[in-house]
């Protein structure tokens, strides 16, 4: 089946080692089928074990989606419940693994944005978009329900207005993303390589296995009662000084202060 991933490290002093993902199926705007979710899902375990990996950029080819949903030619065909729950199943699968990045991710969002997309997108730390991408749920537009990672929409934008992506099938703008909360950022098209960089350098000035430390403990606030959430913290101080990086940037810094 059409459509690849294309995997592409960058290295530089001011950002560290950085993995760009895209998502490379333009005709059909980046939309996910069986073959690209399982090299998908492939290429993220393998990023997964670069211990010098400091931040990922995950991306759809060309200027008009970053991914148009899962693919409904794909859907439509499949024949029972066994062969959508293996379907769904690649899909969950897919957000999985970007949430199991021990590296930030951020979201290179270069247009539209629905269904599985905005899954995708929503399993990624941070996110920026174009101001012409648009947003969406369309799943019971076409008789399926939202399920897997679309449960972390309601943590990002609250219950009422994930009820109106999910129930209405309503689609927003850029503007209205960032209002919601969607998106932490919207630039113009040509500005959003730019935009991304910023981002990647000062992740880059950040510790590389503070920001591991950190983004797992983000997951685990996710899913914790508070209680348990804020204990988890302990141990992750903690393990922070299992390598030399705390002493070397607090010490770097109380140096400059002298
Ligand atoms: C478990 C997860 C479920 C889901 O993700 S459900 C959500 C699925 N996504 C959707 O419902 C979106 C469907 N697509 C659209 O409504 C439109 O596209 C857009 C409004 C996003 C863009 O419209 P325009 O700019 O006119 O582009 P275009 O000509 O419709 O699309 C270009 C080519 O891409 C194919 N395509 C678009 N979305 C999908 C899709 N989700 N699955 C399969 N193919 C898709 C089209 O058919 C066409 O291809 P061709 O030129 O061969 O006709």
């Amino acid at each position: 089946m059409a459509g690849e991933i294309r995997i592409e490290i960058r290295e530089a002093p001011e950002t560290g080692r950085v993995a760009f993902v895209t998502i490379a199926h333009e005709a059909r705007l980046n939309t996910l089928n069986p073959d690209l979710m399982r090299d998908f899902a492939a290429a993220l375990a393998r990023l997964s074990a670069d211990a010098a990996l400091h931040a990922a950029v995950l991306t759809g080819a060309g200027p008009k989606a970053f991914v148009g949903g899962a693919d409904i030619n794909v859907m439509a065909a499949l024949p029972d419940g066994e062969a959508a729950r293996s379907f769904i199943t690649l899909v969950h699968g897919c957000c999985r693994a970007v949430r199991d990045l021990p590296v930030p991710v951020i979201a290179r969002l270069n247009g539209w944005t629905l269904g599985a997309g905005l899954e995708l997108a929503a399993a990624c730390d941070l996110r920026i978009a174009a101001s012409h991408a648009g947003f969406g749920m369309p799943e019971v537009r076409v008789g399926i329900p939202s399920v897997v990672e679309a449960a972390l929409l309601p943590g990002l934008i609250g219950w009422g207005r994930a009820r109106r992506l999910l129930l209405l099938g309503e689609t927003i703008d850029a503007a209205e993303a960032l209002a919601w909360g969607l998106v932490e950022r919207v630039v113009p098209a040509e500005a959003l390589d730019e935009a991304v960089l910023d981002w990647l350098r000062q992740l880059g000035s950040a510790g590389r296995q503070a920001l591991r430390l950190q983004k797992a403990l983000i997951r685990q606030w996710e899913s914790l009662p508070l209680r348990e959430a804020v204990a988890a913290g302990i141990p992750a101080f903690a393990a922070a000084w299992e390598s030399d990086e705390p002493r070397r940037m607090l010490g770097a810094f109380a140096q400059r202060r002298r």
